[in-house]
């Protein structure tokens, strides 16, 4: 009995790359996630160990945020094409590449440099009822909704240790995913007509805050709805802070003046807090 080698590839799974278009004043974003998985004659690396081979997956990562900067990015399948051709054409070993893109797609909120992204969101409804004519409490919401400010972002003046090398920025990506749960100060609010003006409230402040902090971002969302909706007497927010990192094209002969950039998914920074009426009715087994 002879074991052998069967069919394998091999290559840089889900790059997250997000390339922002900066002519003129509406910024366009175009999000995705590239998967890469070549194969060919890549025998030796498995049977001996020898990586000749071998086009590092870091390699193709690279790949896809330099060609992101150097071509943009139009139709996925022209840019997976591309991607795909190009290793083809310049690697010996490699016969045959896969190219997998996902797109995730953004709608623009007010203004031209903020953007909400289509779908996953979810609306909730948290009730608590000791029975009709008992105590009972509401708390509405929503989770993932997530919005993105290509501009309009900055973070400095923060405190310092001997561990701190985060660069304080005064133009950065904002995006976050946001929770909020909002309670009301009676029952028999028009809930649906709540609903669709608190998340309006939300998006308008995100998009029309110039930001110097996520927290003052929150801040200021929570304000809104209040401040539009007088049946709500408490918005709590939990919004991740997701990082996009400006990537470094230097060592490929290109610039990239806010133009690429890595969607990390973790860690992230986690910033919650509470907006509320100061004489809102005390709830606090509502929100359990
Ligand atoms: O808006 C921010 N708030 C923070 O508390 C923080 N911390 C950090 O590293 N980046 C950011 N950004």
């Amino acid at each position: 009995m002879a074991i052998v080698l069967g069919p394998n590839r091999y290559g840089k799974a889900e790059t997250r790359v997000v390339r922002v278009s900066r002519d003129g004043d509406a910024h366009r974003i175009k999000d995705l996630s590239v998967s890469v998985s070549l194969s060919g004659d890549m025998d030796e690396v498995h049977l001996s160990g020898d990586n000749s081979a071998v086009l590092p997956t870091d390699s193709q990562k690279n790949t896809v945020f330099a060609f992101a900067r150097q071509h943009g990015i139009g139709e996925i399948e022209d840019f997976a094409l591309l991607l795909a051709r190009h290793f083809v054409d310049s690697q010996r070993a490699v016969a045959h590449a896969r190219v997998e893109i996902h797109e995730y797609g953004w709608d623009r909120i007010a203004g031209p440099h903020s953007f909400v992204r289509d779908g996953g969101e979810v609306r909730t409804a948290l009730v608590h009822s000791d029975g009709t004519g008992g105590a009972e409490s509401v708390v509405s919401g929503l989770t993932d909704l997530v919005v993105l400010k290509s501009t309009g972002s900055e973070f400095h003046g923060f405190a310092e240790d001997a561990y701190t090398t985060l660069a304080p920025t005064d133009d950065r990506i904002l995006a976050t995913a946001v929770t909020a749960r909002w309670r009301y100060r009676a029952l028999g609010a028009p809930w649906g007509e709540s609903y669709r003006a608190a998340r309006a409230a939300l998006l308008g402040a995100f998009a029309g805050t110039h930001s110097l902090s996520l927290q003052q971002t929150l801040y200021q969302m929570g304000r809104r709805v209040l401040g539009e909706r007088p049946e709500i007497c408490e918005v709590r927010m939990a919004m991740p802070n997701k990082h996009h990192f400006l990537v470094d094209l230097k060592p490929f002969g290109l610039d990239n003046d806010n133009e690429v950039y890595f969607a990390a998914d973790r860690p992230y920074g986690l910033i919650e807090g509470s907006v509320l009426i100061d004489d809102a009715p005390d709830a606090p087994s509502a929100w359990v």
